[in-house]
């Protein structure tokens, strides 16, 4: 059983038709070789006048020409089955057995042991005893979550686990394992599993006490269904924190601050109250407390109504950036001077429903764009007369079968030598007034009696022709487009100081609500607070950054940055990445 007949290719010398022979017929070429051998040896024996066929009979009649043909026969045999190995490391289990035979000078009884043992092997060896699975269904999402079934054997102890529920989703997590308790020692329920069924029974939504009493009405077998914590969970930060200033913290000194915009690796969250979490990029190995976001929700809706002073001052600074970013916009965006959308959203981010506090923390997660999908929205925002629109142009002047800024719609009477859908649609003010009531506009504006605006339409008409599109906006308009479906990646240009800027604009020319197309004077330090102001306001949604110094390098700089976007992994968050 522990050989394998080898079979090789030779060509018959009179050119027919290619043959098969076995080594076996190597092995006999050795044995004919011999018997030549023999031959000879009988002829000299002939010639010397020696009794000839005694000499023969004794030569033929030899042991070992009898071993010789024999061992030939076995070969032939060995031919007709083309036995196999049944285990790569046979010959050295033949050694051993062989080794074993000649140590043990074993008796003919053991011989017999040890053929049985071989042939049992044999049996083994050649049976299949892999579990027969069904095959995967076709359909199953590449995203499917993995569910562990635990089966737990109820006696008189109790479970040794607690359940906690997430009041926003509903949804049932095993909250700690007591050490040494049952679920602890089955080492299959760990904090922070979510609990999906009870003996069949689903938990999503129940209130704790309900599954308590699932589990104290069971008896015997109770099985469950979890979803395995994945262990780290990543989040941005949208709100700034610091444990200096946070009396309920349990030790200041093992709080983290993080600021708005700032990733945390959460790597415990089996408190309800306080979460354990890492900066990103991390140098510190050790975590530090930070508040749960429920924890972190209820502290800000307090401590919002108990100032109203910090109301007043964040009005302020909404009516601030408005008014530093209506006073210079340039022909492009001149319709923005009069945004409705902007006096809308400068009131609804003063309320304390605003998005910044129903979600302290996003949870994010690695992305990288399949190269079949469309290209993700490029937005860019930075102080009016930053160089915004300057770069924008200069990318799409620069690579215009990449890049495409999407066709804004006007009410604006057509002009000769334009086209609609080139420079603008050209739309009744009816129309454009519907759109305004469907939510088509991510921004749009009056300028001078007639309407302007940028629809969503267009820019997927972008994107569905394969290019990368490119829009700047005001920075309160990226929540409108931060959708699954558009996957924003945001760039804010930010102002460099004002000596640089003073170098740098020598030739700029700026326009405001005021007077049209004059030089920059002295506004670089108005251009830096604006700028500062901005960041600090909407950093949070801000992908990267890139300072727009000296023009050449920011647009290089630009070009990476959006390379970058759209071909490596970046965060965002996890709602755009599920299936539905
Ligand atoms: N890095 C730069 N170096 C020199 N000049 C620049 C630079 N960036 C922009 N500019 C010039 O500054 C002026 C304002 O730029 P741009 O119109 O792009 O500003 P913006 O941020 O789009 O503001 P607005 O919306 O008011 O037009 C333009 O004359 C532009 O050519």
């Amino acid at each position: 059983m522990f050989w394998k007949v080898t079979d090789i290719e030779i060509k018959s010398p009179l050119n027919s038709p290619t043959v098969f022979v076995s080594t076996c017929f190597l092995a006999f070429s050795g044995v004919t070789d011999i018997l030549s051998g023999v031959v000879d040896d009988v002829g000299q024996a002939v010639g010397r006048n020696i009794d000839g066929a005694q000499l023969l009979y004794e030569l033929l009649s030899a042991p070992w020409l009898r071993s010789l043909l024999k061992i030939y026969e076995c070969l032939l045999q060995f031919q007709r089955l083309s036995p196999s190995p049944f285990l790569p490391y046979a010959s050295g289990l033949s050694h051993e057995v062989h080794i074993l035979h000649i140590n043990t000078h074993s008796t003919s009884t053991q011989a017999g042991m040890e053929e049985a043992l071989l042939s049992t092997h044999d049996s083994v060896a050649q049976s299949d005893y892999e579990p027969v699975l069904p095959p995967l269904p076709d359909d199953l999402p590449d995203d499917e979550e993995a569910m562990r079934i635990v089966c737990l054997v109820k006696n008189n102890q109790p479970l040794g686990a607690t359940i906690r529920r997430n009041e926003e989703t509903g949804e049932i997590y095993i909250a700690r394992v007591i050490h040494g308790g049952l679920a602890d020692r089955s080492g299959l329920l760990h904090s922070g599993d979510l609990l999906v069924e009870v003996n069949g029974n689903p938990v999503g939504g129940l209130e704790p006490e309900e599954v308590i009493q699932i589990l104290t009405n069971s008896h015997g077998t109770i099985l469950f269904k979890v979803i395995p914590n994945p262990g780290q969970v990543y989040m941005k930060a949208m709100v700034d924190y610091c444990p200096l200033q946070d009396a309920s913290i349990p030790c200041p000194d093992a709080g983290m601050a993080f600021s708005r915009g700032d990733l945390l690796e959460v790597v415990d969250q089996s408190d309800a109250h306080w979460w354990q979490a890492r900066k990103l990029p991390c140098a510190a190995s050790c975590a530090g407390l930070i508040p749960s976001a429920s924890m972190l929700k209820s502290k800000q809706k307090e401590q919002w109504w108990r100032q109203p002073l910090q109301r007043f001052a964040h009005d302020l600074i909404n009516s601030i950036s408005w008014f530093l970013s209506a006073g210079f916009r340039r022909s492009f965006r001149l319709w923005r001077r009069t945004s409705y959308r902007k006096r809308r959203q400068s009131c609804t981010t003063c309320s304390p429903n605003s998005n910044a506090l129903n979600t302290p923390y996003e949870e994010v997660a690695l992305y990288q764009r399949p190269p079949q999908e469309n290209h993700r929205l490029i937005i860019l925002v930075g102080a009016p007369g930053v160089g915004v629109n300057e770069l924008r142009k200069r990318l799409i002047k620069l690579n215009p079968s990449t890049f495409q800024s999407p066709v804004p719609h006007t009410t604006r009477p057509i002009r000769p030598g334009e086209q609609s859908g080139t420079e603008y649609h050209f739309v009744t003010k009816e129309l454009f007034e519907y759109m305004v009531c469907n939510h088509r506009f991510v921004e749009y504006g009056e300028s001078k009696g007639q309407l302007y605006g940028t629809s969503t339409d267009a820019i997927d008409e972008v994107l569905r022709r394969g290019r990368m599109c490119i829009i700047d906006i005001e920075p309160h308009g990226i929540q409108f487009l931060r959708t699954k479906k558009l996957k924003p990646f945001v760039i804010f240009v930010k102002a460099p100081s004002p000596e640089r800027l003073r170098q740098t604009r020598r030739d700029a020319r700026i326009i405001t609500n005021f007077t049209i197309n004059r030089a920059f004077t002295d506004d670089f330090v108005e251009l830096e607070e604006a700028s500062q102001l901005m960041e600090a306001k909407y950093r949070q949604f801000f992908d990267s950054v890139l300072v727009n110094d000296d023009l050449q390098d920011a647009c290089i700089q630009l070009c990476s940055i959006i390379q970058q976007a759209q071909n490596e992994p970046q965060w965002i968050p996890v709602s755009w990445g599920r299936t539905e």
